[in-house]
């Protein structure tokens, strides 16, 4: 089949390689000039594990193209809506500028038959509104939701192999078209059992938004959880391994720490509040308003930590933060915790030192007041206090002994639970983690 894909960011990229990979020809639409031009070139604009080799193997093809005019989307059969929905400026509210555009810029080179679908994340209600609009804009043209559900770092293989499709289509024969055009894009992955769910618009969008609440929630959950066992001298941990032995509770998203960031669960619950509230149905979604507030706690507790470990003090204190992406295997700084963490303690009176392996250039954009070194242990040396905030693989190995041999003092705070506490004690290490002795 023809298909575009129109926003090439983290989720637009890699929708786009993997259509070309499932054996589409795909035309990728962005605005952004130096973006398209990496991607044209064969080069991912970002860190995704496994899509350099995927947009080589599928530009190698000539099936997969990218482009900043809309014009070039013109002759596919179905089209991809994968822009950016992210908060507005001192509001909850999602800013559907960026969808309202792509739609809008679109309609002109539609036909009758072409079905536009919507990946963005976005407020109940938007898809009715955009399938008004497409009626009168480009008739015949026929709306779906197709909300997805990847995680940064496992993008590729989750798009190739999703736990679940689902549609959101309207009624009658249009619904029916554009289940049959979605069967046809996804023919590969359904071949192999996924589960597939065609429901209403509003359905659809909400399945996502829940989706991410709930995740948000359970780790909340069990922050809260570390709240009470740092208050008790309890271990979050050995309880998240018991809850979660528990089928029915399971131990996926109970780990706790500094919590939640990224472009998706932050501005997602926020926007589904706003969105509630809208809808009157501001009451039923008051408790994600504590899983934020208890996010955000975790953050200011990290704060203290470190405060603490330091004397009481951060003035004059050299700090190095382990970790500037939101999550491990991602370059991605959008709210991310570790920054947000590092940025409070600079303002604290810390000369705070960031190194990451891959997240540093995206974090000098963000915060450029803070010191960043590429380097581990160059990044390590002279500090009075070590924050892990990210858990990529090479700090969980860290070295004890080895680490103590470069700096001031042997202070580390645990912001992810993941260092094994005996360990670090024991090379003579004074070692703090969040929800356990
Ligand atoms: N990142 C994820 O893991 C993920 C997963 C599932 C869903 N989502 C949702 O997908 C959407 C996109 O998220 P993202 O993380 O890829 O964002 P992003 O900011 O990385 O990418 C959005 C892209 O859209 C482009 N864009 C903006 N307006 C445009 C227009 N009119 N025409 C063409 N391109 C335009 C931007 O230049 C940017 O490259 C959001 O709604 C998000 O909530 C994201
Ligand atoms: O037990 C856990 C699990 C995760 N996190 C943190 O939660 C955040 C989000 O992690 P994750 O959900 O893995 O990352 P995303 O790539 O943002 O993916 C989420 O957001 C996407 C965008 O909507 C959805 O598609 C995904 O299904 C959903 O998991 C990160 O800061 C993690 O460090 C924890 O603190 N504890």
């Amino acid at each position: 089949m023809r298909l575009s894909v129109i926003g090439c960011g983290y989720l637009g990229a890699v929708h786009a390689a993997s259509m070309a990979k499932l054996g589409h020809d795909v035309v990728g639409i962005d605005v952004d000039q130096a973006k398209v031009n990496e991607l044209a070139a064969g080069r991912a604009p970002f860190f995704e594990p496994g899509l350099p080799e995927l947009l080589a193997e599928s530009q190698a093809t000539g099936r997969l193209k990218f482009s900043t005019d809309l014009a070039d989307a013109a002759g596919a059969d179905v089209h991809f809506v994968c822009v950016g929905t992210p908060q507005r400026k001192g509001e909850y509210a999602a800013d559907l500028r960026f969808v309202d555009a792509a739609v809008a810029g679109l309609a002109p080179y539609l036909k009758p038959g072409n079905i536009v679908v919507g990946k963005s994340t976005v407020p109940v209600g938007t898809a009715a509104r955009l399938a008004d609009q497409l009626a009168e804009d480009a008739p015949g043209a026929v709306l779906a939701w197709n909300p997805e559900f990847l995680r940064e770092g496992h993008a590729v293989q989750d798009t190739l192999s999703p736990d679940r499709f689902v549609y959101g289509v309207p009624d009658g024969a249009a619904g029916t078209a554009a289940v049959a055009a979605l069967d046809e894009v996804y023919a590969a992955p359904l071949s192999t059992g996924t589960p597939r769910l065609t429901v209403d618009y509003a359905t659809a969008e909400l399945v996502k938004t829940a989706a991410n609440s709930f995740l948000a929630t359970k780790i909340s959950f069990i922050n809260a959880m570390a709240e009470v066992c740092e208050a008790s001298g309890a271990d979050v941990s050995a309880l998240a391994d018991a809850i979660g032995m528990d089928d029915r509770i399971g131990r996926k998203f109970l780990n706790a720490g500094v919590g939640f960031g990224g472009g998706c669960l932050p501005k997602d619950i926020r926007a589904f509040m706003a969105r509630a509230g809208e809808l009157g149905a501001d009451q039923a979604l008051t408790f994600l308003r504590e899983v934020d507030a208890i996010n955000m706690r975790r953050r200011s507790k990290v704060v203290e930590m470190t405060r603490e470990i330091c004397g009481g003090s951060l003035m004059g204190k050299r700090v190095t933060i382990l970790g500037a992406a939101f999550k491990p295997e991602s370059d991605d700084v959008r709210d991310s915790p570790a920054l947000s963490a590092a940025a409070q303690m600079q303002l604290q009176g810390a000369t705070v030192t960031v190194t990451d392996p891959e997240a540093l250039q995206n974090a000098k954009g963000r915060f450029p007041e803070l010191t960043y070194e590429p380097v581990t242990e160059n990044a390590l040396l002279n500090a009075h206090a070590v924050v892990l905030l990210t858990e990529w693989k090479e700090y969980r190995n860290l070295d004890p002994a080895a680490t103590a041999a470069l700096v001031t003092d042997t202070n580390i705070i645990d912001g992810r639970n993941v260092l094994d506490p005996a360990a670090w004690r024991t090379a003579g290490w004074t070692y703090r983690s969040m929800g356990r002795p």
